[in-house]
C-alpha cells in the first residue's frame, strides 16, 4: 500500500467545484512537486490529506489510515506520522528554538506538554533535539528566540522540528515562499536531503517552476480542480509546466493572475496536531 492514496476527490464550497476528481497515488519514498495556479486547489487538497477539510466524495489514505472514516484517535495517529513544513515557518517567536524543536516530539508523549516543556523534558529528548539541531546546522542557536533568527533559519528549526516528530510523510506547503532565491534553495537542499536519508514520503507544492523540476521526482500539475499533468520531473519542460499557469486555471471562474507562477503570500493551511 502506498502512503498516500487518493481516489476520486470531490469537494464543493458552495457552488464552486474546488476538487474534480482527483487520483493519484505517492509511493513510498517518493518526493513529488505539487504544482499548480493560484486559486486551482492546492491548498483544498493537502488540507483534505490531513483531514482539516471534509470532502464531499472519495477516498483518502494516509499511512494506512482511512481518512474520511477516521475518529479522533485514528486522525490523531495518521497526523502524529505526517509532519508538516509551511510557508511561513510556524514557529513560536518568544520561545527558544530548542523548545520549538521539542515541541516537535508532542504528539508522542501521553503527558504532552509536560515531556516537552523544557524544564520538564528528559535529557533524552533534549540530546534528540539537539542533535536535530545540529542536523541543520543550527545547534550553536538552541537558546536563542526564534523570532530573533533569519528566515531561511526559521525553516531549518521548523524542519529540525519535522525531524524530531519522525514522520513517514511530509507535507510542505510553500516551503521556500517566504524566503530570498538563494535562501530558498539552501531550505530546499536541506530539506530534501533530510528527507531522502530518512526515506520519507513527500508532497511539496511550489511555484517555482526552475525548482520544481531540479527537486522533485514526480510533478503533480493542477489546473482548475483536475490533474493535468502527472508524472516524472525528468520528463516535462519549462514550457509544458508553465501551461498550467495559462487558460482557465482557477476554480472559481475568476481570472487567473498574471505572471501567475510567481510566488504569492498567504496564510499557511494550518498547524496539524
Ligand atoms: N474554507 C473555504 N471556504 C470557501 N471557499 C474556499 C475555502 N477554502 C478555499 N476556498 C476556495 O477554493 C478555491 C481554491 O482555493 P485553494 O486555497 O485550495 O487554492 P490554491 O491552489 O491553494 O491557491 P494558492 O496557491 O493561492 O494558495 C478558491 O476559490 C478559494 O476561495
Amino acid at each position: 500500500m502506498n502512503p498516500i492514496e487518493v481516489r476520486g476527490l470531490q469537494k464543493h464550497f458552495g457552488k464552486v467545484h474546488v476538487l474534480r476528481g482527483l487520483d493519484f497515488n505517492v509511493p513510498a519514498g517518493e518526493g513529488a512537486i505539487l504544482l499548480g495556479a493560484n486559486g486551482c486547489g492546492k491548498s483544498t487538497l493537502m488540507r483534505c490529506l490531513i483531514g482539516l477539510t471534509r470532502p464531499d466524495a472519495g477516498q483518502i489514505r494516509m499511512v494506512e489510515t482511512d481518512v474520511r472514516q477516521a475518529g479522533r484517535r485514528e486522525m490523531k495517529q495518521m497526523r502524529r506520522r505526517v509532519g508538516m513544513v509551511f510557508q511561513r515557518f510556524n514557529l513560536v517567536g518568544n520561545c527558544s528554538v530548542l523548545q520549538n524543536v521539542l515541541y516537535g516530539a508532542l504528539g508522542r508523549h501521553r503527558l504532552g506538554i509536560l515531556r516537552v516543556a523544557q524544564p520538564l523534558a528528559p535529557a533524552e529528548e533534549r540530546d534528540r533535539a539537539i542533535h536535530c539541531l545540529d542536523r541543520v546546522g543550527l545547534a550553536d542557536r538552541a537558546g536563542q528566540r526564534a523570532d530573533t533568527l533569519s528566515g531561511g533559519q526559521q525553516q531549518r528549526v521548523a524542519i529540525a522540528r519535522m525531524l524530531m516528530q519522525g514522520p513517514e510523510v511530509v507535507l510542505a506547503d510553500e516551503p521556500i515562499a517566504s524566503l530570498d532565491p538563494r535562501a530558498g534553495r539552501e531550505v530546499m537542499d536541506l530539506l530534501w536531503e533530510v528527507i531522502r536519508e530518512e526515506g520519507m514520503t513527500v508532497i511539496c507544492t511550489l511555484h517555482q517552476l526552475d525548482v520544481a523540476l531540479a527537486y522533485g521526482d514526480r510533478v503533480i500539475g493542477m489546473k482548475a480542480g483536475r490533474v493535468e499533468l502527472d508524472g516524472p520531473a525528468s520528463g516535462f519542460s519549462a514550457d509544458e509546466l508553465e501551461t498550467l499557469y495559462h487558460g482557465e486555471v482557477r476554480v472559481d471562474g475568476q481570472p487567473g493572475e498574471p505572471g501567475g507562477s510567481g510566488t504569492p503570500q498567504r496564510e499557511p493551511i494550518a498547524v496539524a496536531s
